[in-house]
């Protein structure tokens, strides 16, 4: 793949695979005093895999990601890139590209004077900095003073940082941030595009839905420990609404709830909440033959909330609303 070509965007992945490849989190625990914020944490991202890092405020997710990539050492645990440590990656900065504060830059210096410090300090050709201005949509600003730019300009910027070296992997600690509509669209197609290319992408935001439509896997941490690891349509999946359908629905409805279960009849179906195990049996007992029976799918952040709730009630006065929405967030 030639560098600086239209493919300028794209990872450096390759189309083999080992075992040992891909980012892997292994045991990774970091500790601030007698706290520990990260404990135990292990989790991987695959060549071609986009996983969502999800969690309420204050979970670890940044102290991990930095931990990940090298920037931050934990107190146990290991980092491996392609079963590589990553603390031992002669220029890791050409294998993860990282994005973890877009306010990050140099602000006296122009956009083109820090793109070519970091393309400067990982080695990675002096012609990927104009390509790249160009391909997040910065060439027009490229003289500009970096502190001068709107905080989704800065995105865009970080983004080229993070893409300069034509890393295997990249690393996103909300990307979404500060981006108007378009702008969050082309950065969920670069990912794509990444990650196609056989790159893998891991990335953290609180933009929800706007996860939900990005990555194929979901990884929660919660109170610096992981909650749940497992393909999106696994944590949509609700465990306390079904739908179902019998060869006597009035039946089955009645049955349901005789026996306590909260019931309505929507759309030529029953819609139950509570498991399909439960609703398996009562149906078993009255008799009634299912011809369907599944869970519900729910919204992402819901379902990440349930995972986190008791973080939520344990905060006083920091309701579930300090999830806030992506129309919050996008302010
Ligand atoms: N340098 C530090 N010294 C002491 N405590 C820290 C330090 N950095 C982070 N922490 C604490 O570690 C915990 C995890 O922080 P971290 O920034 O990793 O969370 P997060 O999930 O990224 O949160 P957010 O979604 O708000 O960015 C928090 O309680 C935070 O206060």
């Amino acid at each position: 793949m030639g560098e600086g070509t239209s493919t300028s965007l794209t990872s450096a992945g390759g189309s083999s695979r080992s075992a040992s490849q891909g980012l892997h989190a292994s045991g990774l625990t970091r500790r601030y005093g007698s706290r520990t914020v990260v404990d135990d944490v292990s989790f991987e991202v695959l060549p071609g895999q986009v996983v969502g890092f999800l969690g309420p405020n204050g979970a670890g997710k940044s102290t991990t990601l930095r931990m990940l990539c090298g920037l931050g050492r934990p107190d146990a645990g290991v980092a491996l890139v392609d079963g590589t440590p990553v603390h031992r990656l002669p220029n890791a900065g050409r294998v993860i590209g990282v994005l973890l504060d877009a306010s990050a830059v140099h602000r006296g210096r122009t956009v083109q004077e820090n793109l070519s410090l970091v393309a400067q300090t990982i080695g990675a050709p002096r012609h990927r900095v104009p390509v790249m201005l160009e391909a997040v949509g910065l060439g027009a600003v490229a003289r500009r003073r970096s502190g001068a730019l709107s905080l989704g300009m800065r995105q865009r910027l970080a983004l080229a940082v993070a893409l300069v070296g034509r890393p295997r992997y990249l690393v996103l600690d909300e990307p979404l941030n500060g981006l108007d509509t378009e702008g969050i669209s082309w950065v969920k197609d670069v990912v794509r595009g990444f990650a196609a290319d056989g790159g893998g992408v891991l990335v953290s935001s609180h933009l929800m839905a706007e996860v939900s439509t990005l990555v194929e896997r979901v990884v929660v941490i919660d109170r610096g420990r992981i909650v749940q690891d497992a393909p999106l349509a696994h944590v949509v999946m609700s465990t306390e609404t079904a739908l179902c359908r019998s060869t006597d629905d009035e039946q089955l409805l009645t049955a349901l709830l005789a026996a306590g279960v909260e019931a309505r009849a929507e759309g030529g179906a029953l819609v139950a909440h509570a498991s399909t195990r439960r609703i398996g049996e009562i149906a078993a007992a009255t008799g009634a033959v299912l011809l369907e029976l599944r869970p519900t799918s729910r919204e992402l952040a819901d379902a990440v909330l349930a995972l986190t709730e008791g973080e939520f009630r344990a905060r006083r006065g920091l309701d579930l609303a300090s999830w806030g929405t992506d129309e919050e967030h996008l302010r």
